[in-house]
């Protein structure tokens, strides 16, 4: 069993299919990047895994467990961090991880894990303040600190400076060396070739390919794969 299982699972939204009969798995402690055109159903599929939407048929399962109606045991073992932060505006980033650590049986060390992510220096800002690169990392830490086994992250690194995308991608990997399998969503090429073990490239809710790097890419760039399972997919 996979630690991310998406199984035939169809989803839409009025006249709109968001996923029409997606498949792929994601194995446990490897980071899979999903890649896609604007429109292909990464989000939707990254909110069905979190148990935010249902699939119409087929199923998901995370650490075996179907997320919709999951109990607040699994879902301290999820972390999620999602496209537009969602964080609450007024609050301070430290205060806002020590609250969160409280829901959680057994949470990281919230002064470490901002040290750790570079967020001591404005700690003390409320969130409505801060940058938006300095937002991601409270959103990524917002994320972590429940020590998750599984970590969804819907582009992780979208409008931030090279060094923070830098300083980002090591920390998705250093979670994933510990053994946390890590899902992203992800426009940037650079960032699957950086931080990705494994590859799913999906347009209009359909996979288009999906496997470890060599096997996605074989001979050719990530670029001219995408390029060629893709063109034409927008909507
Ligand atoms: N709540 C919703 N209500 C109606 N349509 C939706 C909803 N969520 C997604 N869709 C539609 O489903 C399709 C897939 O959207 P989704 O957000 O999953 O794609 P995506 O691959 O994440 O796109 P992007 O790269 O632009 O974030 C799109 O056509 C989108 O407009």
């Amino acid at each position: 069993m996979s630690a991310v299982e998406v199984s035939d699972v169809h989803k839409s939204y009025g006249a709109t299919q968001a996923l029409d009969g997606a498949t792929w798995s994601a194995g446990g402690g490897r980071v899979t990047a999903v890649l896609g055109p604007n429109g292909a159903g990464k989000s939707t599929t990254i909110e069905c895994l979190q148990g935010l939407q249902r699939p119409d048929s087929g199923s998901v399962r995370v650490l075996g467990v179907d997320p919709w109606g999951a109990d607040a045991e699994h879902r301290a073992r999820v972390g999620l961090m999602l496209q537009d932060g969602g964080l609450p505006t007024m609050v301070k980033p430290l205060p806002l991880l020590r609250h969160l650590a409280a829901l959680y049986a057994d949470p990281a060390d919230a002064s470490r894990l901002a040290a750790r992510l570079g967020i001591d220096g404005f700690a003390g800002t409320i969130t409505r303040r801060l940058s938006g690169g300095q937002r991601q990392r409270v959103a990524l830490a917002a994320a972590l600190i429940g020590r998750p086994d599984v970590l969804f992250l819907d582009e992780p690194t979208a409008g931030l400076d090279p060094h923070t995308r830098l300083e980002v991608w090591d920390i998705v990997r250093e979670e994933a060396d510990r053994g946390v399998t890590v899902v992203l969503a992800t426009h940037s090429f650079e960032e699957a070739e950086r931080v990705a073990d494994d590859l799913v490239i999906i347009s209009h809710g359909r996979v288009r390919a999906a496997g470890t790097r060599a096997e996605v890419e074989g001979e050719d760039t990530l670029e001219r794969v995408y390029f060629s399972l893709t063109s034409g997919a927008q909507r």
